[in-house]
């Protein structure tokens, strides 16, 4: 058990056609409730933080808890930056002990974010650190587009593999359609499965990654609307492409936004029933579950990393 890199993560994840979900962590809670899901499953584990979650929850009390989560359940854990938009930020985290970091320079120029990721790959490698990099645009782009728009957002086959060749980078996160957020279609969900398959094909000892891939079960949108909530019109990616795109080198799978809903739901359900509730632990225990439960229900039967370890 220890904080571990991604690179045996991904081998295996790779030859046996699983992905590793890689969940957003912020506070105590939602990392136990990942970690507790991820031990009944005996599956391997991505705890990623953003920009936004060290800022929210400073770094030092992050790593910490991660390490007791590795104490206390006996898991090998990566510990990841997620989207470093800069060369200081990603060697902050690597100094403060991450085992993995994201130089996201997808909003660079093609040569640009070329020479940022080499830099950032130098520094990470120098110290046994793994590291992620993104190529094309995560935005949601309409079906009916034509080629030339899709070309200008989603990852160029081509380019992908003289970015991996270029820059050494061990894994890299593209873009077939999958955006941010709870609003990620607005007509019929649609991912460019002809353009992964050829990304692959092109660079298959790569790793690949897939951001913005939750999926806003309706069943969790209709808790927080009944409940109080407001979120009309949220729309994922289906359970049925992500399991699709495992088969084509996808090896990590980022979650965040069913984490949220997850427990938001089950924090305005709690109010609602119990409106007389004001400890903390009455409505952040039943949360804590949620996350396991939305993080178990991805494992087994969206990633298939059930007894992967
Ligand atoms: O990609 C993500 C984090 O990097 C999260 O994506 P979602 O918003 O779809 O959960
Ligand atoms: O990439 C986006 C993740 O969901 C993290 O979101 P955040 O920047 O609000 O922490
Ligand atoms: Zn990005
Ligand atoms: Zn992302």
């Amino acid at each position: 058990m220890a904080l571990v890199t991604t690179k045996e993560m991904f081998k295996k994840a790779l030859t046996e056609d699983y992905a590793v979900g890689a969940f957003n962590v912020n506070n105590m809670e939602i990392i136990q409730g990942i970690v507790e899901a991820a031990q009944e499953e005996s599956a391997p584990l991505i705890l990623q933080v953003s920009a936004g979650a060290r800022k929210y929850a400073n770094p030092t009390y992050l790593v910490k808890l991660v390490e007791a989560a590795i104490i206390d359940t006996g898991l090998d854990i990566v510990l990841h930056l997620d989207h470093g938009a800069d060369f200081d930020i990603c060697k902050k985290c690597v100094d403060d002990g991450f085992t993995s970091v994201m130089i996201d320079g997808s909003k660079h120029p093609f040569e640009e974010n070329i020479k940022l990721t080499k830099q950032v790959v130098e520094y990470a490698h120098s110290k046994g650190v793994s590291v992620e990099a993104e190529l094309g645009k995560l935005a949601g782009v309409e079906d009916d587009v034509k080629v030339s728009a899709r070309n200008a957002t989603f990852t160029v086959p081509e380019e992908a593999a003289e970015f991996v060749e270029k820059t050494g980078v061990d894994s890299l996160a593209i873009a077939i359609g999958t955006s941010h957020g709870a609003y990620k279609f607005k007509g019929e969900p649609y991912l460019d499965f002809e353009r992964l398959k050829e990304i692959h094909k092109l660079i298959p000892d790569t790793p690949l990654v897939l951001h913005g891939a939750s999926t806003v079960l309706p069943e969790f949108v209709s808790k927080c609307n009944e409940y109080g909530g407001n979120i009309p019109g949220a729309q994922g990616v289906p359970e049925d492409m992500i399991k699709t795109a495992t088969k084509y080198g996808i090896c990590k799978v980022n979650i965040d936004t069913d984490l949220r809903l997850a427990m938001t739901a089950e924090i305005r359900k709690h109010f609602a029933e119990h409106p007389e509730d004001f400890d903390p632990r009455k409505y952040l225990g039943p949360a804590r579950d949620a996350i396991k439960g939305m993080v178990q229900h991805k494992i087994k039967n969206v990633l298939n990393a059930s007894n992967k370890k």
